[in-house]
């Protein structure tokens, strides 16, 4: 089938070519002249065929809004858009209602897989109705691993339900980094393990916590032996926190997600003024010693 496709940046470009693969017709738009196929936002539109279907793949937050409100006035009646970017699913009836204003349908498409994804397909969790999600099969079903439908799509209920899904998904992924990231540290600081690298790689294959995480984490590992070559500093991209809102706002105890997200905040701070107030309490109710900054490394 044919479809409009707005953003060719890492994860847009890949589905691009696997679409096209599939033998679907791909229109991409993208700012950056290199690599888009149309001008603008309503060249695309001229040059799909009615009833449309247009995708939007650009990161989360302002750029989606702005991009699927400009779609809203190049866009006609029966068009469908859907956004597959990693907004939170509390935007997905904002844009919905924004849309169906010009009689345009709406679905979210939570997209897992990342770089890998043009090899091995993506896992696609999806929020909307029974009528719009069948429209966009075809394009679901070539964007998914191959092999039984129920693994790796999912149409996970209406609109909204599709980036609710995909922000725990994202949740448990900080989890299980963090998880695999202690394992290291902690094998790392055993002088009775010699072979670090290599009881990772052990574990990759038969045991209980292999995973295609751990198998990136040994190929990390193959690539920069001990990391020498990256800080440990970590960015986040929003939604470890909006899961940890959702934890709150649920009464639901995630302590895992939640120490794996303020670890990377903490992985952003050369010193912590938090640590000095405890270590300065230490030296006022006991007499503790405490370490001068003259005296750290
Ligand atoms: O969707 C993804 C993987 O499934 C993104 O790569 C992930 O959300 C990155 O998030 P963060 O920057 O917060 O680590």
């Amino acid at each position: 089938m044919q479809l409009g496709l707005v953003g060719l940046g890492k994860m847009g470009f890949n589905m691009r070519d696997r679409l096209r693969t599939h033998g679907h017709e791909v229109i991409g738009y993208d700012p950056r002249p290199e690599v888009t196929d149309v001008e603008s936002l309503a060249a695309l539109a001229g040059a799909l065929q009615a009833p449309r279907v247009v995708w939007v793949m650009v990161p989360s937050g302002t750029v989606t809004r702005e991009t699927i409100t400009a779609l809203a006035t190049v866009l006609d009646d029966g068009d469908l858009v859907i956004d597959g970017g990693n907004s939170r699913f509390t935007e997905d009836k904002i844009h919905a209602d924004l849309l169906a204003e010009h009689g345009i349908g709406y679905l979210d498409c939570g997209v897992s897989g990342g770089i890998w994804g043009l090899e091995n397909g993506y896992g696609l969790m999806v929020g909307g109705s029974d009528e719009d999600v069948a429209r966009v099969m075809p394009i679901f079903d070539a964007l998914r691993p191959e092999g039984e439908r129920a693994d790796g799509f999912v149409h996970a209920g209406p609109v909204g339900a599709g980036h609710y899904s995909k922000m725990i998904h994202n949740g448990i992924e900080y989890g299980l980094m963090h998880a695999y990231a202690e394992g290291f540290e902690l094998l790392e600081a055993e002088d009775l393990v010699t072979d670090v690298h290599g009881v990772l790689r052990a574990w990759t294959k038969g045991t209980v916590v292999r995973s295609w995480l751990l198998d990136l984490l040994v190929k990390a590992l193959d690539e920069d032996p001990n990391f020498a070559e990256i800080s440990g500093y970590t960015e986040d991209s929003g939604e470890g926190r909006w899961t940890v809102e959702e934890a709150i706002n649920h009464a639901v105890p995630a302590p895992v997600i939640s120490a794996a997200l303020f670890a990377r905040f903490a992985s952003r701070q050369s010193d912590s003024p938090a640590m000095k107030a405890v270590s300065a309490l230490r030296n006022q109710f006991g007499g503790h010693a405490v370490q001068r900054v003259s005296e750290s490394g």
